[in-house]
């Protein structure tokens, strides 16, 4: 188990270390005590510090000082300076995870003092929820016991698996990037329905829980997609006239290139 006790900060409170903070206080594996933040910009610390009761600090020193797993969550084009500003204070006993799109483990492991224990892991913003779905990669000089610590945290906010860090800009561009390509499903499929004059609450009610249906239908059950698309499409019914509608649009297409060109854009940042 994650030790109770076990201090953990992130540098980065917006978006997504907000949704991973919100998570990790709610499933209970760190005491709000013991989970930190600095972020450059006050606001943000000051709605956590008030929501989640956790440290706060503009000074990302204190921060680092004060955690034993230290959690990178600001933008790719950040961390460069982030990196510079914070391996002074980076010790031997710390554990560091970025969450950052696209950057391999050998720039935070050059950057850093030497054999510093990195883990890169992509989540979702799910975990807001406690459904985050996050690919988990184990640097050169993190241990086992890491890989187990990084994916019991990531295990707290939704599914974690473990992936080859060739696979990591994959798990970008499917399921760190993928809810954004599946809201706008939802709002979309509501939107027929209020074309066909249903109320737009019911309608996002009713959509979303259909997508949230179907997705357990498959993660339960175990059976192929496939095979639970024919369960719902009766000969010369209803269904099979959508899913025509779908594939003249080229719907399959489309996701497919969606998640290439997310995958694609996670290796540009790479790169810089
Ligand atoms: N938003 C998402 O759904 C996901 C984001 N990520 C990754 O998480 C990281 C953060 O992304 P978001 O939360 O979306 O961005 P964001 O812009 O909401 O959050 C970044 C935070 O970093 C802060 N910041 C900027 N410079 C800083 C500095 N020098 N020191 C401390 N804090 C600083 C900003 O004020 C901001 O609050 C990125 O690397 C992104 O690739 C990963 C998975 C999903
Ligand atoms: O759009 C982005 O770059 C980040 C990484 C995955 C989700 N959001």
């Amino acid at each position: 188990m994650v030790d109770y006790n076990r201090k953990i900060g992130f540098i980065g409170a917006g978006k997504m270390g907000s949704a991973l903070m919100q998570g990790i206080i709610k499933a209970e594996i760190v005491k709000p005590e013991n989970l930190g933040a600095s972020d450059v910009y006050e606001p943000f610390l000051n709605d956590l510090k008030a929501k989640l009761g956790i440290n706060i600090s503009t000074d990302n020193s204190v921060i680092v000082k004060a955690s034993d797993i230290l959690i990178l969550a600001v933008k790719p084009q950040t961390l460069g300076s982030v990196l510079e500003n914070l391996k002074a204070y980076i010790t031997s006993d710390k554990l560091i995870i970025s969450i950052a799109a696209g950057v391999p483990l050998a720039t935070y492991e050059n950057a850093l003092p030497a054999g510093t224990r990195v883990i890169r892991v992509m989540p979702n913003i799910a975990a807001t929820v406690s459904e985050a779905a996050s690919g988990i990669a184990p640097g050169k000089y993190a241990t086992s016991e890491d890989m187990k610590t990084a994916l019991e945290i990531f295990s707290a906010v939704g599914t974690a698996v473990q992936e080859p860090e060739s696979l990591m800009d994959v798990v970008t561009g499917l399921s760190g990037s993928g809810p954004a390509f599946i809201f706008p499903v939802i709002e979309a499929m509501a939107d027929g329905a209020v074309l066909e004059g249903m109320d737009r609450k019911s309608a996002l009610t009713l959509s979303a829980q259909t997508v949230l249906g179907a997705a357990k239908m498959m993660l339960e059950t175990g059976m192929h997609p496939g095979e639970l698309k024919d369960m719902v499409t009766s000969p010369a019914g209803t269904t099979i006239q959508g899913v025509h509608a779908l594939e003249e649009a080229g719907v399959r297409a489309a996701f497919m290139n969606a998640v290439i060109r997310a995958t694609e854009r996670s290796k540009e940042l790479g790169k810089k």
